[in-house]
């Protein structure tokens, strides 16, 4: 009997890989299939659209996520029941530090939990963290980055934004985005290696919607950065130390 692909990515176990990249924004799969060989377009359903392709000979999908927990929640799932197991998030973020410049990565050690969904999963005390194996390998292929807490929350275009942004960032919170708690806790829960590498696109205290817009219109900045976000997602997914276990 043929499989059923699943309802909303339409993977299927066909894709024969343990490793993904995924990404909020459909337009960034199109990107990350220029760093692939062997490129196959797998499926572009709703929000989820997959790529496989071939990185120094390593099979890897690349799929988006849209915007959100809830439909990152869903993808996360969705790997798991193809049996990928190593899943990094390449996103963009806003800095919540004023040092941060625009361009620079922000890999998140853990994330604070601000979404609604991961409070249906586990208790409100348990902690998102990512992968230390995937971390450690980050740390070898990009250790300028920056590294720290970030918060993953489910209001854009909330009234009380600066005063929450200066809430968190007070307690040292780094950047802010709006999956990686929900890819870290619901990986976490299925036994799956997952890590959070964000792109900041605004300044701590900065225009949120004209950051967003230079994301959109393909900035030079940000656009040079986003690639090079992918390709340590890419350069971390085929590191052979992974193979070992
Ligand atoms: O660029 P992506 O990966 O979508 O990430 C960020 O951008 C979106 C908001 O503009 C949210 O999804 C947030 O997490
Ligand atoms: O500040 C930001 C920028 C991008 N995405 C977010 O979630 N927040």
């Amino acid at each position: 009997m043929t499989e059923e692909p699943q309802p909303h990515t339409q993977l299927t176990t066909a894709i024969d890989t343990d490793s993904a990249v995924i990404v909020g924004d459909p337009a960034r799969v199109d990107k990350a299939a220029k760093l692939l060989d062997n490129v196959r377009k797998w499926a572009f359903n709703r929000e989820y659209k997959s790529v496989l392709g071939t990185y120094q000979g390593k099979q890897i999908l690349v799929m988006s996520t849209g915007i959100g927990a809830p439909s990152a929640g869903i993808g996360v799932e969705e790997l798991n029941r193809v049996n990928v197991k190593n899943v990094i998030r390449v996103g963009s973020a806003g800095a919540m530090q004023a040092g941060i410049s625009l361009g620079q990565l922000i890999i998140g050690e853990g994330a604070v939990r601000d979404d609604g969904l991961t409070k249906k999963y586990v208790p409100e005390i348990y902690p998102a963290v990512p992968s230390f194996k995937l971390m450690m390998l980050a740390r070898k292929y990009a250790p300028e980055a920056v590294y720290g807490i970030i918060r993953s929350h489910d209001g854009f275009y909330m009234d009380n934004n600066s005063e929450v942004e200066a809430f968190w960032s007070k307690l040292g919170i780094v950047g802010a985005d709006m999956e990686s708690g929900a890819l870290m806790t619901i990986g976490r829960q299925r036994g799956m290696e997952t890590l959070s590498i964000l792109n900041n696109v605004v300044l701590y205290e900065g225009d949120l919607s004209s950051g967003v817009n230079d994301l959109v219109n393909g900035d030079d900045l940000v656009d040079k950065v986003e690639t090079a976000s992918l390709k340590l997602a890419l350069d971390i997914l085929s590191d052979h130390s992974l193979e070992e276990n």
